[in-house]
């Protein structure tokens, strides 16, 4: 067998221009733009050409974008202070602290100074108690983005067996909730998960997202499996560059599963364009416009 290509970046393209679309009728009634605003503390390379790319993404949706970029010698006060200001502001629908933040910064802290109902990332313990008891809040973007990809793939999710590979609680925990009320039979596994090329053999659907570059072989694979590879490492590429991969060895597991993501291309782009679909969300229930269900 030769896995089908699950086409993310496609559908997160899309899922962008449907999020756009939903602009127009907002303004209209609320008299401004969905806003989301991003803090980024330091300098790291890679997060800042995330939130680069995620500024974009928010203009070209429509909406309005703010960017509050501060130095590595910022205080944990500095830092809640700023927090507090846009839960404060009414022009702010979503607020995003990029992750992580430097070592000296308690982040279970500045994640809990956000306000629930503009926490668009889904990581406050309120909006992941909400998901637990099948309460509205927002849902972490990144496996909200895989549960799209799968439905979009495989219609009902009900009676299929899930297993989850990782534990996270931005990826792994949330994931396994949302398999669990489509219906699936869901089995988390973890780095100590005893037999996991067995446990992974039972899977439908089978989601890596353990962070380790290529660790999920195709013969850990059901024949036919959809597998929703989470994982962006970069490695090296043997030639003095670098390369992304994910948590699967794509090439053997394209030739047993039935679908695959791929890296790049897969999961990473939905995370930015449900994260767009999370502050419009916002927009509308914080100025109470309607916004039909199932109309994103
Ligand atoms: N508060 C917070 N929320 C986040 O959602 C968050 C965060 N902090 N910190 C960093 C991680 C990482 N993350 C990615 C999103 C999209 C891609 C993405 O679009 N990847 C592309 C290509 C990336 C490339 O080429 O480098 C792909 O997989 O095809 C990657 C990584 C969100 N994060
Ligand atoms: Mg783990």
């Amino acid at each position: 067998m030769t896995a089908a290509i699950i086409d993310g970046k496609g559908f997160a393209a899309t899922l962008r221009e449907r999020v756009a679309a939903l602009v127009p009728a907002f303004e209209a009634t609320a008299g401004r733009k969905p806003g989301l605003t991003v803090v980024i503390v330091g300098e790291d390379p890679a997060s800042q050409v995330y939130v680069r790319s995620k500024g974009k993404a928010t203009e070209a949706a429509g909406m309005v974008s703010t960017t509050h970029r501060l130095p590595d010698t910022t205080t944990q006060d500095d830092l809640l202070a700023l927090v507090r200001q846009l839960n404060a502001d009414p022009a702010v629908d979503g607020i995003l602290v990029q992750l992580p933040l430097p070592k000296h910064l308690d982040e279970s802290e500045v994640i809990a100074t956000i306000d629930p109902d503009k926490d668009v990332d889904g990581f406050h313990v309120v909006n992941a108690g909400r998901l637990a008891v099948g309460q509205e809040g927002f849902v972490p973007c990144t496996p909200l983005g895989c549960i799209m990809l799968l439905e979009d793939r495989l219609g009902d999710l009900s009676g299929l067996n899930a297993v989850v590979v990782g534990r996270s609680n931005i990826v792994g925990k949330p994931m396994a909730q949302l398999l669990l009320a489509k219906s699936c039979t869901v089995t988390v596994a973890h780095s100590r998960t005893k037999d996991l090329p067995e446990v992974c053999r039972r899977a439908d659907i089978l989601v890596a997202a353990v962070g380790r570059p290529e660790m999920i072989k195709g013969n850990w694979i059901k024949p036919g499996a959809t597998v929703i590879d989470v994982g962006i490492n970069r490695v090296d590429n043997g030639e003095g560059g670098t390369k992304l991969v994910g948590d699967v060895d794509f090439a053997s597991a394209a030739e047993v599963a039935g679908a695959i993501t791929p890296v790049p291309g897969g999961v990473g782009p939905m995370t930015i364009a449900v994260l767009l679909r999370n502050t419009l969300v916002s927009a509308y229930r914080r100025e109470n416009v309607a916004l039909g269900k199932g109309a994103i």
